[in-house]
């Protein structure tokens, strides 16, 4: 399942026997890619089995035993690698990799803005702090440069860029992330400059994405965003290969890069992600209908729907939990909820209903995940009622509702009635009350901490959500057929039966219609 380290990887890194596997690892990032959503899929194999499924046939036996001896491989890979922390920079030319996994240690954020103001940077930055944080990196440093444009060859301009790695070395950072989906040459370039490796954005919160699905869907939605992301950038690395192959070999004899197997294995690697992409997109099809069929459930006994959407880390878990009284996961992380959580719940008049918590939004949603979700925020569109949840104490409240609402529109979700909540408002003061109610002026504030304004909150869910349809069985007389008629055409028959007296029907009917059939209720 793994693979073995070239023979003259010794010469690039000390004879610790640890490091083996890190120089393999990073020699072949695709491999390791593979070969860990392979490893990922047997360790669900696991838990299904420890889930109570005992009827093992050999064959799953065996599985088993391959299964474990890959999670035990796996977690000596992942000792062994966090000893050789520095890796990239011990190296001082990293350009050869193009996609490897996060292992953030030491992070600088850059970012690039154009407005006279650098506000709105700084807080995508401070968000960028957070995501890479949520990652699992320490943040050491944030630098801004205001210019028109990214620079088409190393993002931040030239002269910036230099300061850069005057800026990395001294602090004695490893990574640099840039607050933005950079093109593969220029994160490239941008290496060249800097000496550590440079990803982006995009990467982060792929990365946070595949640290958190639980489901297997939610896996396979994000190996399927994160091959999506490598596939262009597999591009670069072959160049890069190609380019080094072409004898622009280092100082120190044959670098990592110049060993690859060059053009012809990257068909080869091209070939297998597309192959690994149609299967994933194949299982995720084949889960589709359970989840449609989970959904059509709940539309046909006609419960209405409440979506909690809002930006990651609103609070909509939170709220959820209190309004329902479950445990839904709360953590202070970007994307501590991937999977959707359905929970049932009643209105003060004993109708009940659903609430769906769903996916945060961020800035910026890398596009190959909206792709691969589409599924789960779609779940948003069906909804009676969205349940926008914002972070009150947010610095930029107004971001998130924009970046919220744009991803809402993108599912045709706009007719949908809305209610807005100010979450957070244990932290708010007065005058940021006022701020935020100019915003939207019939917004709820609440405290899933407090306590306060769920009791309004709920008041408000209840009248916005639709009078349910109601099951009712009638015997109509036969001089009033029409009656009849109208429920076949516009509720929904269960069942017809003559009798005596008429015809006796059991049908889901509107408030409209129950009101018609008032005299002939049994
Ligand atoms: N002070 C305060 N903190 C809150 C409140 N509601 C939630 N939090 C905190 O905010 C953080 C995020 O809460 P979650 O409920 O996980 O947020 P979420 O919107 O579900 O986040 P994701 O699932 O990551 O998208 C947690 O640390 C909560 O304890 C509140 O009313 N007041
Ligand atoms: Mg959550």
């Amino acid at each position: 399942m793994t693979k073995r380290v070239p023979a003259d990887a010794d010469q690039v890194l000390t004879d610790e026997s640890n490091h083996e596997s890190a120089v393999t690892e990073a020699s072949d990032p695709l491999a390791r890619l593979l070969s860990r959503a392979e490893r990922a899929e047997s360790a669900t194999v696991i838990r299904d089995l420890t889930g109570g499924a005992l009827a093992l046939g050999d064959e799953a036996h065996d599985e088993l035993g391959a299964d474990l001896d890959a999670i035990r491989m796996e977690r000596e890979d992942r000792a062994s690698l966090k000893r050789v922390v520095g890796l990239s920079t011990e190296l001082e030319d990293v350009t050869e990799v193009e996609y490897r996994q996060l292992r953030l240690e030491n992070v600088v954020l850059i970012g690039i803005y154009s407005e006279k103001s650098s506000e709105n940077a700084e807080n995508s930055l401070r968000e960028l702090a957070a995501l890479a944080e949520t990652a699992g990196a320490t943040v050491l440093d944030g630098l801004l440069q205001r210019r028109q444009n990214p620079d088409p060859a190393t993002y931040l301009g030239k002269g910036k860029a230099q300061e850069l790695a005057e800026l990395v070395a001294a602090v004695g950072a490893d990574t640099v992330v840039a607050d933005t989906e950079l093109a593969p040459s220029q994160r490239r370039a941008l290496e060249d400059v800097v000496k550590v490796k440079v990803i982006d954005r995009t990467a982060v919160i792929l990365d946070i994405f595949s640290q958190h699905a639980k489901s297997r869907e939610g896996k396979a939605q994000v190996e399927l965003a994160q091959l999506q992301y490598l596939l262009p950038r597999l591009r670069g690395w072959g160049e890069s290969m190609s380019r080094q192959a072409g004898g622009q070999v280092g100082s120190g004899g044959a670098g990592m890069g110049s060993r690859g197997p060059g053009e012809t294995k990257m068909e080869l690697d091209r070939r297998k992600i597309h192959t690994r992409m149609a299967k994933l997109r194949k299982q995720i099809a084949q889960m589709a209908p359970a989840r449609e069929a989970k959904r059509a459930n709940r539309k046909r006994g006609e419960v209405p729907s409440v979506a909690i959407a809002g930006y990651t880390n609103a609070g909509k878990s939170s709220l959820l939990n209190r309004l329902t009284g479950t445990q839904e996961f709360v953590q202070n992380q970007l994307f501590a909820t991937l999977d959707t959580a359905v929970r049932h719940a009643e209105t003060d008049d004993g109708r009940s209903f659903t609430y769906a918590d769903t996916v945060g939004f961020v800035r910026a949603l890398p596009h190959q995940l909206v792709e691969a979700f589409r599924s789960t925020f779609e779940e948003v569109g069906e909804a009676d009622v969205i349940l926008h949840v914002v972070d009150g104490s947010h610095p930029d409240p107004e971001a998130q509702l924009r970046t919220v609402r744009e991803v809402i529109a993108e599912v045709d979700a706009q007719g949908i009635p809305e209610i807005v909540a100010f979450n957070k408002s244990d932290l708010i003061d007065e005058s940021q009350r006022l701020v935020l109610h100019g915003l939207v002026s019939d917004a709820v504030f609440v405290s899933a901490r407090t306590g306060e304004g769920l009791e309004e909150l709920s008041r408000r869910i209840d009248a916005a959500l639709p009078v349910p349809d109601r099951e009712v069985t009638v015997v109509v007389p036969y001089d009033r057929g029409e009656l009849v008629a109208e429920m076949h055409e516009r509720n929904r028959v269960l069942e017809t039966e003559y009798v005596e007296e008429g015809t006796r029907v059991r049908a889901y009917v509107t408030a409209e219609m129950l009101a018609k059939l008032e005299p002939y209720l049994g």
